[in-house]
């Protein structure tokens, strides 16, 4: 099994600066998780100064929880600076089956070349094109049935893709991964996830393994969910705990922690 650890330690000392498109709900969590982690995040969406900003940055991600014609263009036009500098880019498909909108924009996204992908269950099946039962950005599919669309979209695309939820899989086609760390609390507070997809790009930006860093970056978020699970009282006091835990993990605690299991 790779050191889960020696991805967090590169990170840290790598401290990325990772330019986010995200929603207006993930906003302020995922860049709290990003200091948290030890990257530099900064949420640059305006069409005018995106793709000019993109490759200042170690990593980009993309989320499309919130999308509008502006926030789209600036979406590809980003994207294609990260392809044309060599930068790695994460997608992620937030209620990418519920409207005509979204499957439209995950398709021309899909088009350009993400280096993962990071989503729930229902997200990456409808991706995928499979039939999927998302409610709105929230998940109603296990993650084993859509295990087969990750690899499928894996292949089709060159992207790590990440399935999340209790027990997440990731796969870069012909490898995988089940990660187990993780809290029941964590789909109860929002933009967990799309915080994630922000900490992938971090453990991307630099990683000469893109598969295992991004499993790497999975454990670590998981971890510090039960880390945060021991002291937290409800949702509220989970989401500031898991920002501690975040900070205060150590390489040899991840690689101590993880419980990754080859799929
Ligand atoms: N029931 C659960 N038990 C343990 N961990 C969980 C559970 N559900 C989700 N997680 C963890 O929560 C994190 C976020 O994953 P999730 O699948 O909830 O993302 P998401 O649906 O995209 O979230 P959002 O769109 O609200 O940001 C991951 O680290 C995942 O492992
Ligand atoms: C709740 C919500 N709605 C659109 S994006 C978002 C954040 C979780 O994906
Ligand atoms: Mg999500």
């Amino acid at each position: 099994m790779p050191d889960w650890g020696a991805h967090l330690s590169e990170m840290r000392q790598c401290a990325p600066l990772v330019h986010n498109i995200t929603n207006y709900v993930a906003m302020n969590v995922m860049a709290n998780v990003l200091l948290a982690a030890g990257a530099s995040p900064a949420m640059v969406h305006a069409v005018e100064e995106a793709a000019e900003f993109t490759p200042l940055a170690g990593a980009l991600t993309i989320n499309i929880g919130t999308p509008s014609g502006p926030w789209v263009a600036a979406m590809e036009a980003s994207a294609q600076a990260a392809q044309a500098a060599g930068l790695p880019w994460v997608l992620d498909p937030v209620a990418v089956g519920a409207t005509a909108f979204r499957r439209e924009i995950g398709a021309r996204l899909l088009a350009l070349g993400p280096a993962a992908i990071r989503g729930n269950a229902s997200e990456i099946l409808a991706l995928s094109g499979a039939a999927a039962q998302g409610k709105g950005a929230d998940s109603a599919d296990p993650v084993a049935a859509a295990e087969e669309a990750a690899r499928a979209l894996a292949c089709s695309t060159g992207a790590v893709v990440a399935v999340t939820g209790p027990v997440d899989y990731v796969t870069d086609g012909a490898r995988g991964w089940r990660v187990a760390n993780g809290h029941p609390a964590m789909p109860r507070v929002t933009a967990l996830g799309c915080s994630l997809t922000g900490l992938v790009g971090a453990f991307l930006a630099g990683a000469g393994d893109r598969a295992t860093a991004t499993v790497a970056a999975l454990a670590y978020f998981g971890l510090a969910g039960e880390r945060a699970g021991e002291t937290a009282a409800g949702p509220g006091s989970f989401q500031v705990a898991l920002l501690d835990a975040l900070a205060t993990i150590t390489p040899d605690a991840l690689t101590a922690g993880a419980r990754v299991q080859a799929a």
